[in-house]
């Protein structure tokens, strides 16, 4: 796949908190391009700085050193959608929660319905349109922050963790409206824990104690192999999703897969070649 522009570039950032300069840095090095429209996927253990480069990329973080440089014209250029949503929540009621991002960008007031509305549709609060925002449960709060990100439009939507509280059902659900968005010609930044949300992206980074361990395609991540026979999924210690095991079974049993699948969809595709 073609990608378009260099949007955000990041050459040699390091980050170490102000608060604790003795203290190793936090992000080390990290050089990271992405690109015009495509879906980046960000993994790592936890406390590995995925919500630290989050915030870096962003600009929301200033860098201890190195250089975030943006070329995006559109404005907002870039949301952030946090794993907590109380980091986000802002308005009295639903409604007024996700326009308040919007009126600080002047957009017109029946524009600015129509976007919130859309959204909310989209997240699946629209039932909950003028509810208080403290009746919501934590999950229904990020459905809220996510849709409040959206209707702002923005070049790129960077989600940090951001499916981590939801049921699979709302889950699965953020996943189609960000794979729709993406269709669209969006540009995605989808930190995850979750393996199985690497198959939409159409590149993976691994941050290891702050550093890029791997950058590049999740087919390679998962099935290139070195004279060991282990894949740099093996060596990071990371348990590849569901799809990866099954398909990985079937080759140790001795079936020659004509390709190696990422997607439960493309598994299908090639067992039924066995059939
Ligand atoms: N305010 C702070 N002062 C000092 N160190 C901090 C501060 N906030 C975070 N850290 C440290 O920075 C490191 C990276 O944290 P960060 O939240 O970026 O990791 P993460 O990969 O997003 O983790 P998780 O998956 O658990 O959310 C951790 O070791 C954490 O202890």
């Amino acid at each position: 796949m073609n990608f378009g522009d260099d949007l955000i570039k990041l050459e040699h950032v390091s980050f170490t908190h102000p608060s604790s300069e003795d203290a190793p840095a936090i992000i080390k090095d990290v050089d990271l391009t992405i690109h015009r429209g495509e879906w980046v996927a960000v993994v790592g253990t936890n406390g590995s700085g995925k919500s630290t480069l989050a915030k870096l990329i962003a600009k929301l973080t200033p860098v201890s050193s190195g250089e975030v440089r943006f070329n995006i014209p559109e404005q907002p250029p870039i949301q952030l959608i946090f794993q907590n949503p109380d980091m986000q929540v802002i308005g009295e009621t639903v409604f007024e929660d996700v326009c308040f991002g919007m009126e600080n960008y002047g957009i017109a007031e029946a524009e600015m319905r129509q976007r919130a509305l859309t959204a909310l549709r989209k997240v699946g609060l629209e039932a909950m349109t003028d509810s208080p925002v403290s009746q919501l449960s934590g999950g229904q709060k990020q459905l809220l922050s996510i849709a409040s990100c959206l209707c702002m439009n923005p070049a790129v939507l960077l989600f940090d963790e951001a499916t981590s509280m939801l049921d699979p059902r709302s889950r699965h659900n953020i996943v189609q409206v960000a794979q729709e968005l993406h269709g669209e010609g969006k540009t995605i930044v989808w930190i995850t824990q979750w393996m199985d949300e690497l198959a939409w992206a159409d590149r993976m980074v691994v941050l290891d104690q702050g550093r890029v361990a791997y950058n590049g395609s999740t087919r390679d991540f998962f099935y290139l192999t070195d004279e060991q026979s282990q894949s740099c999924c093996d060596r990071l210690g990371f348990i590849p999703p569901y799809t990866v095991q099954v398909a990985l079974s079937l080759i140790n049993k001795g079936l020659k897969l004509a390709s190696m699948p990422v997607t439960p969809a493309e598994l299908g595709k090639i067992v039924s070649l066995h059939l």
